[in-house]
């Protein structure tokens, strides 16, 4: 057992990681002597909106199903949904009946931070942008968010832990407790303390808002550091806050009369896309935390489709494998996957899952995701204005 609340991967690969009602199930079909082939697809929507999501996620979902005997289906990672399946599973239903509360999870959450990361990306498109938001969330799902931040596009990320899980190093400098360990008016110690011994590879970002006004701590920062000064972030608190556009015009320009117009300016401290749009023009970077980390999961729901090759859905739900596509026109739509699609339309789902054997690797690939969900925006213009 963990000393902490996190259920851990051993019980989500086992399908112990289920609602109870799961297991209650798969006693009774037991005790019933049935398992019926079925078909099983995850929906968001069953009709397209023509709002479009980011999925992310699928990584782990086909962890989850791999190794079971089950065929599947899905929309590669980092593609733009809306409505009908972004996956589809065939197999037992016993196969995977346990799994289905962590395979929602897994896609629910993952794909409503990508999005959320992507109306960030598209918000400032020439700018750095990183997620700073893993202090809002359940330390396990650290990862989750950073990876989907990345899918989306974002340049990097704040969880050290979560860099050694994706492979990539977290970025970061400092916080305001540093400028306060060394005490009101000390901030050239805690700055020089800084320089003095993190590694060389880390660029010299100084926060310049702790106890004085913006300008007045980055010129001292600029002071303090010289050239080796590489930027300044200003985190200003949203009670101080007034114009925070025109406080980062002003730095800049008391930057530039000293001649160190070079030296970059991030800002930071609950933004969002509107905050991005507002400043992309007079800053150089962005740490956004709450405003990804904290989306609101997609509402996906996973459904029996078909049971032994026959149409079967519950009320509200449409019965039969699906297929979805992206038309010339650009548009989604969705229909039977044994019927032909709409003219010149591209079929988006492909498989991932040959009886239990991962056959697409490069569906959940983190940097293919990434590209997949650059040119999508693209195409769709999504978050344009
Ligand atoms: O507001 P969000 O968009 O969710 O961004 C996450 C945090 O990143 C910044 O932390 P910072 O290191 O500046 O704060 P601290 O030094 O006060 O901890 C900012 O102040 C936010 O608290």
């Amino acid at each position: 057992m963990s000393e902490f609340d996190i259920v851990d991967a051993e019980a989500v690969r086992s399908g112990r990681a289920t609602d109870a009602y799961f297991d209650r199930t798969a006693t009774a079909l037991e005790g019933a002597g049935r398992n019926p082939r079925v078909v099983a697809e995850v929906t968001a929507d069953q009709f397209p909106t023509g709002e479009f999501e980011l999925l992310a996620g699928l990584k782990d979902a086909v962890a989850l199903l791999s190794g079971r005997d089950v065929d599947v289906h899905a929309i590669p990672e980092g593609r733009l949904f809306d409505g009908g399946p972004v996956m589809r599973i065939e197999g037992n239903y016993l196969e995977f009946a346990r799994l289905e509360t962590s395979l929602l999870g897994f896609l629910s959450h993952a794909s409503a931070i990508a999005t959320a990361a992507l109306d960030c990306r598209v918000a400032a498109p020439d700018s750095q942008v990183l997620s700073f938001g893993a202090r809002h969330v359940h330390p396990a799902m650290t990862a989750a968010v950073e990876r989907s931040a990345l899918v989306a596009g974002l340049d990097g990320f704040s969880h050290v832990a979560a860099g050694d899980l994706i492979g990539r190093e977290a970025s970061g400098t400092m916080p305001h407790a540093l400028s306060i360990c060394f005490g009101r008016g000390e901030q050239e110690a805690a700055w020089r303390a800084f320089d003095e011994a993190v590694d060389e590879s880390v660029p010299r970002i100084a926060l310049c808002d702790t106890y004085s006004d913006e300008v007045d701590e980055v010129l001292r920062a600029v002071d303090a550091l010289g050239d080796r000064l590489d930027g300044v972030r200003l985190d200003t608190t949203g009670s101080r806050r007034g114009d925070f556009r025109h406080i980062v015009r002003e730095v800049n320009w008391e930057l530039d009369a000293r001649g160190h117009g070079d030296v970059d300016v991030y800002v930071s401290g609950g933004l969002g896309p509107a905050d991005l749009r507002r400043l992309r023009d007079v800053v150089d970077g962005f740490g956004v935390g709450g405003y990804v980390s904290n989306a609101d999961p997609v509402d996906f729901a996973l459904d029996i489709v078909a049971v032994e090759g026959e149409p079967a859905a519950k009320r509200g739900k449409l019965s039969g494998a699906k297929a979805v596509y992206r038309t010339a026109e650009g548009d989604h739509a969705v229909g039977l996957a044994a019927r032909d699609g709409p003219a010149d339309a591209e079929p988006l789902m492909e498989p991932v899952i040959r009886g239990g054997e991962v056959v697409a690797d490069d569906a959940f690939d983190l940097d293919a995701a990434t590209e997949r969900a650059l040119a999508d925006a693209e195409r769709v213009g999504y978050g344009s204005e």
